[in-house]
């Protein structure tokens, strides 16, 4: 490889972003003095909407569309990218993100949620490529892997998080599904050739043309492909068993669903759960609600938002009813009890990933209208993957909760290379127009390849999985777990139809690797936690080897538990052509510490992900490019990572404590020390000893500089799309430490 060695650096959203303001210059500082230009692409939520629409721009409006440039580079040999958390926006989300940069003075198009015309149909159509996660997808041309570093986990043995106490009368479960759902419908199968296929729609009863849902869909030979449908009809009876049984058990009533990730099903699903328990107050006003557009699969928040154009006297006799439509229900869980914020408002408040974890960290509680934590029913439809919270929540109530002193640790492998299960996330999920059938066919022989009968409103959705993912998967696990020296579970269900074709390929591919020694099983996803559990608590390690779902799933659960966030993992994406994509810990973009920042310019976000990645990526470039001075920022940086956190430089809580930027400061300490105590590359060294020596004396000097500007506000000149100047200024109010930097 010839070109000078790069590493992209991702520009994202909230938290990230604006850690990004401090930390990038310190992370440029450094590699510039071995040849390494470290630039950036941006990927944020704004960027990629502006970059929809370059006809309606000005030139200096205009904005490249970054993502589609690095979903390219994945594919190339010198890949070299650290990706940032980003937003998945739900509808609400985008909505105001386009409102944010109409404001800012670009012409872009409402979002016409009824297209009315061809043109219409066109701006929503380029609006949802934007919509949900549309980014993760695009640049993981490989497998995860994900675990703690050692320096982590030894960190929180020595410094453990608090663990709320479970108790064994805890009224705390999972309701989930019993029939009539993914779970049940499922069906898949093996592509024994190439060929190209279509979704489509038949009406019952002919009672209408064939409708076409998706043109083309083409299959490599090997491809698992597979379709299930779930009934609207048994979901909305469940919905409302559910609600009864909150209200009877006295617990409260939460909803955990991932409407960012899955943007097409779970939204569907959310809306059908403020439905059931709105039921009268909707039938009541059904009239007046349909006339204002409310659309429910955004939350009772868009009913709240959109009578507010009523008259008054109107408007209260809603709001009135709602109330009493809470007061008369089961106690539901809250994102905010200050604002009356519930579980219903907004689809993507709570998300099954980072909210299930958090509530078994407190002890199998979340929030109620008093602010006070309570025992809750937590509320997962689809049973393909539901077994394993309730399977840790059984654990707990039997144990105890667990001890990040003792407790081992659950690594991950995870399947999802070339967009492997993403289920919901993309074009082969619909909800049913009528009744009738919905089908995969073979559009060369006609074959019918997988058919559902399908009611009005039910979910129906497919998914791909192609051959040579699963097979780099299992490599990646064999690889893992003989690396590591520890037994790694496949978390797959034969009795489910997706899982039981994954598992033929398992079989096959395992073959290929010499496994003797290894402890490798395969047990389906409940009796695969539980397992990991028994191990967890005598201390014991066991990589858990999983689909894309239970691989973000269990990069949230298990580093929450052991480490108490999943900020600090490591989260590596070997590409399968030879790059390397850093993914910074395995959360997301912690939107209430941008909340924080705006109100009392204090960013609690820690950005041990990112210190790690950049040393994951570091290593890989040096490997890639033979390149020595990679290497040694490479290992001086993961002496910088160890001290940081013996040192616990992490962002405190409070006000008053170092934050996000305080830390960086310390990280840019000890990495320079490092390098000027190093030997290998006197060069370097003479670099940065002096450098290091200033850090080091202007210390006090520049805490107080940045503990100065605590308390007050941070402008940052907007939240979709903060003004650089604004928030580079907000995020580095140290002048000493920015001279002593520009120094460098
Ligand atoms: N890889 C990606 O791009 C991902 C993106 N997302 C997106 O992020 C948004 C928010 O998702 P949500 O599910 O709320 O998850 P988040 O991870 O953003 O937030 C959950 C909580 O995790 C903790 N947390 C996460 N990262 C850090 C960090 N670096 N430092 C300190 N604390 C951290 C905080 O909790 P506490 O207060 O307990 O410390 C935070 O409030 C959504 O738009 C979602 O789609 C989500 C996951 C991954
Ligand atoms: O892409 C997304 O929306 C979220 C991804 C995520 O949560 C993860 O990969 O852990
Ligand atoms: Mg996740």
């Amino acid at each position: 490889m010839s070109e000078k060695p790069t590493i992209i650096y991702t520009k994202t959203d909230e938290a990230p972003a604006l850690a990004t303001y401090s930390l990038l210059p310190i992370v440029q500082a450094f590699t510039k003095h071995a040849g390494i230009a470290v630039e950036t692409r941006d990927i944020s939520l704004a960027a990629r909407v502006l970059a929809q629409f370059p006809e309606k721009l000005s030139d200096a409006q205009r904005t490249p569309d970054h993502l589609a440039e690095l979903g390219a580079l994945t594919l190339r040999p010198e890949a070299n990218i650290i990706k940032l958390p980003n937003i998945s926006a739900s509808l609400p989300q985008l909505k105001e993100a386009i409102a944010e940069l109409q404001s800012h003075g670009y012409p872009i198009p409402d979002y016409p949620e009824v297209p009315a015309n061809s043109e219409e149909q066109d701006i929503k159509a380029r609006y949802d490529r934007v919509k949900g996660s549309a980014v993760n997808p695009v640049l993981r041309e490989g497998n995860s892997d994900r675990r703690a570093p050692k320096a982590v986990k030894q960190y929180a043995r020595a410094h453990p998080h608090s663990m709320g106490a479970w108790s064994a009368d805890s009224k705390t479960a999972v309701a989930t599904m019993a029939g009539d759902d993914f779970y049940a419908n499922e069906q898949s199968t093996t592509l024994p050739a190439a060929t190209t296929a279509r979704i489509e729609f038949v009406p019952a009863d002919s009672a209408g043309p064939t409708k076409v849902l998706l043109e083309k869909l083409p299959l490599q030979a090997g491809e698992i492909i597979d379709a299930t449908r779930l009934s609207k009809r048994a979901l909305t009876a469940f919905y409302a068993e559910q609600i009864a049984r909150a209200k009877a058990e006295g617990v409260l009533f939460s909803l955990h669903l991932k409407a960012t990730m899955m943007k097409v099903s779970d939204p569907i699903l959310f809306g059908h759960a403020v439905r059931v328990f709105f039921k009268d107050l909707l039938a009541r006003h059904a009239a007046t609600l349909d006339a204002l557009g409310v659309d429910l699969n955004n939350g009772l928040g868009d009913l709240l938002e959109k009578i507010k154009t009523l008259p008054d006297a109107e408007r209260r006799a809603i709001e009135a009813d709602v109330q009493a439509a809470l007061a008369s229900g089961p106690a539901v869980a809250m994102v905010n009890s200050d604002h009356g914020i519930t579980n219903l408002h907004v689809p993507s408040d709570v998300i099954v990933d980072a909210s299930m974890p958090a509530m078994i960290r407190a002890g199998g509680k979340m929030w109620n209208a008093q602010g006070q934590p309570q025992d809750t029913l937590a509320v997962i439809p689809d049973r393909c993957y539901s077994g394993v919270y309730q399977a840790v929540i059984e654990f707990c109530k039997t144990h105890g909760a667990l001890d990040p002193r003792t407790m081992g640790s659950v690594p991950n492998v995870g399947l999802m290379a070339q967009a492997a299960e993403e289920y919901g996330s993309h074009n082969k999920t619909f909800e049913a127009p009528a009744d009738g059938t919905i089908q995969i066919v073979d559009a060369g022989s006609g074959a019918v390849l997988l058919a559902h009968r399908v009611e009005a409103g039910d979910v129906w959705r497919a998914c791909q999985t192609k051959d040579a993912p699963v097979r780099d998967w299992v490599k990646l696990a064999v690889t893992r777990a003989r690396a590591s020296a520890t037994p790694a579970v496949f978390w797959l269900d034969k009795a489910r139809a997706h899982d039981a074709q994954i598992i033929a390929k398992v079989e096959t591919y395992l073959k290929e690797h010499d496994t003797s020694g290894l402890d490798l099983r395969i047990l389906p996803p409940a009796e695969a936690c539980r397992f990991s559990l028994e191990r967890i608590v005598k201390g014991q390690d066991t990589i858990s080897v999983t689909g894309n779902v239970l691989r973000d799933y269990l990069t949230d659960l298990f580093p929450i538990l052991e480490v108490g966030t999943s900020a600090k993992m490591l989260s590596i994406v070997p590409l399968m052509n030879g790059g390397g994509l850093f993914e910074t810990g395995a959360g997301g973009s912690a939107p209430k510490h941008v909340e924080q920042f705006v109100a009392e310019s204090y960013l609690r976000w820690d950005s041990l992900g990112e210190f790690f990645a950049l040393a994951a990526s570091l290593e890989h470039l040096a490997q890639s490019f033979s390149h020595a001075r990679a290497k040694l920022l490479a290992e001086t940086l993961d002496a910088a990572n160890g001290q940081f956190l013996e040192n616990n430089k992490s962002p405190g809580r409070k006000l008053g404590t170092i934050d996000n930027r305080g830390s960086h400061f310390y990280l840019a300490l000890y990495w320079a020390q490092a390098l000027a105590a190093q030997s290998a590359d006197p060069e370097l060294a003479a670099i940065f000893r002096p450098f290091a020596e200033k850090l080091a004396a202007a210390e006090a000097q520049i805490s107080t500089e940045l503990l100065a500007v605590q308390g007050a506000p941070a402008d940052i000149g907007g939240y979709y799309q903060p003004d650089d100047t604004l928030a580079a200024k907000a995020m580095r109010p140290s002048q000493t430490f920015n001279a002593i930097l520009a120094q460098l």
